[in-house]
């Protein structure tokens, strides 16, 4: 079953398993500024089973635009208005239903960078089908084979920070991560952007391959395709200003239509080079033409098309539903999540290499910093506190850090992937989040057994290291709480990025270090209660200045104003940690509706 040439179908079961999508009357405004923005204007069409459906245009026509409203990704709301009705099979369907017939691949290549092609294709396979392992990689095996994979499939797919497989090799990934369920239709946009003129072929020879061969429903946007490509569309629909001025079949049908209202394709020109030309909006003569066009195609197609709606198929829908249990799926995110940790230079190596240099840097700079044994001056206490305050804002930023730089790239994948259903939030949040806190305390780990006796911290009792260690790693805990807080609550991921840090600046100024804590305004004084830091910082102090045979003559823990004991604030640095945590879950569970 590789080559989807060599698969033969009767009529009677391609005919069951086959899908019409069908719309009508599609109209989408958004609201702007400026007032109301028509993009879509009571656009009615068809997409038939077994058939390649090429949906092209001028730029800014709306293509995209009906993509996203085909595959069901956009929802009316007080800015966006949609009207209209999106049949398959002559009847309407959820987003939720969309996932069980179709899939859906997005122009950009949303693959998680530090895994392998195959590991990719087994992933979806592991949450898209329900058979056996032995059948699932067979099924990998079949995809790979059948997109021409094998050579890279052990290949990690490669981005910013690691190497990896080619852009078309890429896009080709991001196909059969969706052809792995087998879906009776699927949706593309610009399947061809960005590739050579080979590579688009053999993805556009694929798909008319996999329509025709399974009898599936193939759509896609493509902009420019090559007359190859052209002569293989079963159906093309043109677009302009949002609207159709051709919808049928391709080869001498499209051309005769565009002669027959005045406008001759020149000989041995490619039509689809001929047609952008006379459809792109950047020209005046061409925008003066539009009203011809849309004649055109009221006047001599638009019945046709009414009358192929009419008749679409209308059988049972081949729903394939696949509810994985929450556990299996909070393993395979799991499994998935140790792998980027192990690959990740950002996430493993750089970061203990980072731990280990900056817990011997600090352990320099304040080298043996005199106890209550050694007569300490009020300097040697403010150089204590000082190291206390760095330490707990540097195991957080420690831990924030890598979290802001890979989680936005991660969230991509999380939305695509959770939209298709491949899971859900709640598994996604957890068997994330599970494995992401075992860098974030175990580093600090590694820092604090560097540096206690090197700046030469309490060790009056092994409580003491131990307590000091317990508050580090619940510091680089509450950096990964943050990180996927601030991840998670701004729907663009670069404003993640950039506010996310910011977050620092107040958290130092109520940490209790800068400032006493019963001299902050009292409009504003609420804001130390949620500093993880002053709790942090209190906790170590606490820690730090308290012995067993008396301690500091200066009494740094009044000085400092500061009024929980150490066991006290690690009960506030707990509830925090779970306070953050439960934000950042909940913000994750909004991202979808917020994105959209
Ligand atoms: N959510 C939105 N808010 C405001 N304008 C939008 C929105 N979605 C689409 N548009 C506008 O609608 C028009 C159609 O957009 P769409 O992305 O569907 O076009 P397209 O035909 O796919 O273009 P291209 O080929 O350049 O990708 C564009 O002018 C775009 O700016």
């Amino acid at each position: 079953m590789a080559d989807y040439d060599k698969i033969q179908y009767t009529q009677t079961t391609a005919k069951q398993n086959s899908i019409d999508i069908v719309f009508k009357n599609i109209e989408y405004s958004v609201r702007e500024k400026k007032g109301q923005k028509q993009i879509l204007k009571g656009l009615s069409g068809i997409c038939k089973s077994g058939q390649i459906t090429a949906i092209l245009g001028s730029s800014g026509a709306g293509k995209t635009s009906l993509l996203n409203i085909l595959c069901q990704r956009v929802r009316a709301n007080q800015n966006v208005s949609l009207n209209g009705e999106i049949l398959a099979n002559n009847k309407p369907y959820s987003s939720e239903e969309f996932t069980q017939f179709a899939s859906y691949v997005m122009q950009d290549d949303i693959l998680l960078e530090t895994m392998t092609v195959k590991e990719c294709m087994q992933f979806a396979a592991n949450l898209k089908i329900k058979k056996s392992n032995i059948e699932k990689s067979q099924k990998v095996e079949e995809v790979l084979k059948s997109l021409k994979l094998e050579r890279c499939q052990n290949t990690l797919i490669g981005g910013h920070f690691v190497k990896g497989i080619s852009g078309g090799e890429k896009k080709r990934t991001s196909i059969g991560y969706e052809l792995i369920s087998d879906p009776s239709c699927i949706f593309l946009d610009e399947p061809t952007s960005g590739l050579d003129s080979f590579t688009a072929y053999s993805i556009i020879d694929l798909m008319r391959r996999y329509a025709q061969n399974k009898n599936k429903t193939v759509i896609f946007t493509i902009h420019q395709p090559s007359s190859d490509i052209w002569n293989m569309f079963d159906r093309i629909m043109l677009m302009v200003e949002g609207r159709f001025i051709y919808q049928g079949p391709g080869g001498s049908d499209i051309i005769n239509h565009f002669e027959s209202i005045g406008f001759k394709c020149p000989q041995f020109s490619n039509p689809a080079d001929y047609l952008m030309s006379i459809m792109h909006q950047e020209s005046e003569t061409n925008r003066q033409n539009n009203q011809v066009y849309f004649q055109g195609y009221d006047n001599q197609l638009k019945a046709g098309v009414q009358c192929e709606i009419d008749q679409s198929y209308s059988g049972e829908i081949p729903y394939k539903q696949v509810h994985t249990s929450a556990f299996y799926q909070i393993g395979q995110i799991a499994l998935r999540q140790i792998r980027i940790l192990k690959r990740s230079p950002i996430l493993f190596k750089a970061r203990f290499i980072q731990s280990i240099i900056l817990a011997v840097f600090l352990g320099i700079i304040y080298w043996q910093i005199p106890g209550p044994h050694d007569n300490p001056t009020q300097r040697d206490v403010n150089d204590k506190n000082g190291i206390l305050f760095f330490w707990v804002v540097s195991m957080f930023m420690m831990s924030l850090k890598p979290c802001i730089l890979v989680f936005p790239a991660e969230r991509a994948v999380f939305l695509r992937e959770e939209n298709a259903k491949l899971y859900s939030v709640t598994p996604y949040f957890f068997g994330k989040f599970i494995v992401d806190m075992f860098p974030s305390a175990i580093f600090p780990f590694i820092s604090c057994l560097i540096i206690y006796w090197m700046v030469g911290l309490n060790d009056d009792n092994a409580g003491k290291v131990f307590f000091f260690i317990l508050i580090s790693c619940f510091s680089g805990l509450t950096g990964l709480s943050i990180g996927y807080l601030g991840g998670s609550a701004f729907s663009s991921a670069q404003t993640a990025t950039a506010i996310t840090p910011l977050l620092l600046m107040p958290f130092m100024l109520f940490g209790g270090y800068y400032k006493n804590a019963s001299d902050y305004a009292s409009w504003i004084s609420w804001f130390q209660y949620i500093c993880p830091f002053k709790y942090q910082f209190m906790a170590l102090v606490d820690n730090e200045y308290t012995y067993s045979d008396g301690g500091y003559p200066q009494d740094p823990i009044k000085q400092l104003d500061l009024d929980l004991n150490r066991w006290e604030s690690f009960g506030c640095i707990v509830g925090l940690f779970v306070f953050y945590t439960a934000f950042a879950y909940i913000f994750l569970s909004t991202l979808k509706k917020r994105v959209q």
